[in-house]
């Protein structure tokens, strides 16, 4: 289940608290219990997969979770696997770790593994949402986020795109608050 940090604090665990804190910007968070990532435990287990491994648990997944691709029109979909071995994994984490936009939505669900995100409200604070397996996340087009695998250094995640060319970062130049290192 996730857990949002706001920049005083406070930590949020209630899930339509977040969903509450976070519509300004568009965001929609939702839990599906279960998920699907009993399917395939141990391809979840696994942290090497190969493209036909990938392939084999988005299929599953999506048998399960098809209306969440018609709902929307994600025109296709892949699995991102992080883990301490992951190629180039220092490169990975310092793209999606800075503030950026994209021109379309970008939507996945948590399979494994947990994920933080970074947002600016409205009043400019910043918070950080940690996703966790069976959360599906859809952040809108144009929003600023960053993004960060936690220490664990594992994620599994399938990812929705509604355009070809999928999720490329236009980064903003925010700087990073961080709320716990904060003067006060
Ligand atoms: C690793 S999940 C998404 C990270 C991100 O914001 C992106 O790839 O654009
Ligand atoms: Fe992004
Ligand atoms: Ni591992």
């Amino acid at each position: 289940m996730a857990i949002l940090l706001l920049d005083d604090g406070t930590v949020e665990s209630d899930l339509g608290e977040i969903s509450r804190e976070l519509s300004p910007l568009g965001i929609y968070l939702k839990h599906y219990d279960p998920g699907t990532s009993l399917l395939f435990p141990n391809l979840i287990e696994q942290d090497v997969l190969t493209d036909s491994e990938k392939r084999f648990i988005v299929e599953l997944h999506n048998g399960v979770f098809e209306f969440l691709q018609q709902e929307n029109g994600y025109v296709w979909c892949d699995l991102l696997n992080l883990h301490p071995g992951s190629f180039n994994l220092e490169t990975l984490i310092a793209g999606y770790n800075r503030y950026h936009t994209h021109t379309a939505a970008e939507p996945l669900y948590i399979l494994a593994g947990e994920m933080i995100f970074g947002f600016i409200r409205p009043d400019g604070s910043q918070v950080q949402l940690l996703v966790q397996p069976q959360d599906y996340i859809y952040i809108p087009a144009g929003v600023e986020h960053w993004c960060s695998p936690t220490a664990s250094l594992h994620c599994k995640a399938v990812r929705y795109f509604s355009t070809a060319d999928g999720w490329v970062p236009n980064y903003t130049g925010t700087h990073l608050r961080d709320s716990l290192n904060k003067p006060r």
